[in-house]
């Protein structure tokens, strides 16, 4: 069994569960590689969505020349309606930071276009008698479906969201080439058949993408020392989180640390039981928060917390989690403290998260001037590290 695992794990190039799992399902995926693969998504449909737009309408002319007259002119209809969708849609996916929803639905909307085209081309071509470039054209028609199912190998989907589009497209298609071969039951077989192998090849270079994308990001976008996010990519993530609608009706509250004495710590212990305490720091922070919240490494040994939909008496229970667990311990057990700012941006009426950042900033800074090792709130109150936790080592 393990080694039927290991084989599936090697075939998709990952190496844990939790690997695989990001494969499947997009539900673990950190807000960071949501937005990258949302903006990858957009930005390769939108090339697509403007050649098509122009591509697809000026095909019209060939059916003109070379198809009856009616036919072609409900031809050209439908390509002028397709050529409009599709400039819509090249206008939806320009903008940058469009969200994971609105690009799957851009990308449905996409391959909607062609299968439906499909659908209501193939009783019209099946009514008329033709021949020469006629019957040329009428066959590529016939590679639609094709066409439409090959073009997900573009894109970094999950194993859960292809499933559900090749459904779709599957679906419509069968039905399709039901319409044009259900005569003969060999050559619908046969064209199911080829449409499944065309559909697996694109799910592995689908899900292929996925993997490369999440591997490329978590190298970019994590600190090695302490593989919390960087700053960076924080700035990133805030930067979406503060656009997302619905967070600017929610409370959104930001903890700024900085740990006490570092500079001791090094001088005295060396670079490296610094190093060691800055992992232990962002194992502690990593460990006692929440899926939805981010944690990330903003300086040498300065951390923000981001806590969204956390008004900021919540935060604070997050703070004393912290201060009661101990951020970490030197080799002789001595605690290590930090002089924490704390902002939230109803109670701080700011409007971008670089102020809820400076605010938390400033908090913090008062922190360290009036005795270090707390937490300073919006209200002005303040949240100490227990006695047995708060030994500030001296420099
Ligand atoms: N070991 C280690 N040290 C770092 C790293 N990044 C920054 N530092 C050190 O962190 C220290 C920060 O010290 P200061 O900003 O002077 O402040 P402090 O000693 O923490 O004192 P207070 O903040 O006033 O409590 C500097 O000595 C930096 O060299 C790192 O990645 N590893």
């Amino acid at each position: 069994m393990d080694t039927l695992i290991q084989s599936i794990y090697q075939l998709f190039g990952v190496n844990s569960k939790e690997q695989f799992a990001d494969l499947v399902s997009a539900k673990g995926h950190q807000e960071i590689i949501r937005q990258h693969r949302a903006d990858l998504i957009a930005s390769r449909i939108f090339p697509f969505a403007v050649l098509f737009g122009i591509v697809v309408p000026a095909w019209g002319i060939l059916d003109l020349i070379y198809f009856p007259t009616e036919i072609a002119l409900t031809f050209v209809a439908m390509r002028l309606a397709s050529g409009g969708a599709f400039f819509i849609l090249a206008y939806i996916t320009k903008k940058v930071r469009i969200g994971m929803k609105r690009a799957l639905t851009s990308l449905m909307v996409m391959l909607m276009i062609p299968t439906l085209f499909y659908q209501l081309s193939t009783p019209l071509i099946a009514s008329a008698e033709l021949t020469g470039m006629a019957t040329t054209l009428m066959s590529l028609y016939g590679l639609l479906p094709y066409v439409v199912i090959a073009s997900l190998a573009l894109f970094p989907l999950t194993l859960k969201e292809f499933s559900l589009f090749s459904l779709v497209l599957v679906i419509l298609s069968g039905i399709g080439l039901y319409r044009s071969e259900g005569s003969d039951l060999n050559m619908l077989l046969a064209q199911l058949w080829l449409l499944l192998v065309i559909l697996g090849v694109s799910m592995f270079s689908s899900l292929q993408q996925v993997r490369y994308l999440i591997s490329q990001m978590v190298k970019a976008s994590y600190d090695g020392l302490t593989k919390l996010l960087t700053r960076r990519a924080g700035m990133d993530i805030m930067e979406s989180l503060f656009r997302a609608t619905g967070l600017q009706q929610s409370n959104f509250s930001v903890l700024f640390l900085d740990l006490d004495k570092f500079k001791g710590i090094n001088d005295t212990l060396g670079h490296d039981a610094g190093d060691e305490v800055l992992r232990q720091t962002a194992k502690t922070l990593s460990e006692s928060i929440r899926r939805g919240d981010a944690a990330i490494r903003w300086g040498g040994e300065e951390f923000l917390i981001l806590l969204p939909h956390t008004d900021s008496e919540s935060a604070k229970n997050v703070v004393s989690r912290l201060m009661n667990r101990g951020l970490a311990t030197l080799p002789d057990g001595t605690p290590v403290t930090a002089s924490i700012g704390l902002s939230e941006q109803h109670e701080d009426n700011t409007h971008s998260w670089k102020d809820l950042v400076d605010i938390a900033d400033k908090r913090l800074y008062h922190a360290k001037q009036t005795g270090r090792a707390k937490c300073v709130a919006p209200d002005g109150s303040e949240v100490h590290f227990p006695a047995q936790n708060a030994r500030v080592k001296a420099n």
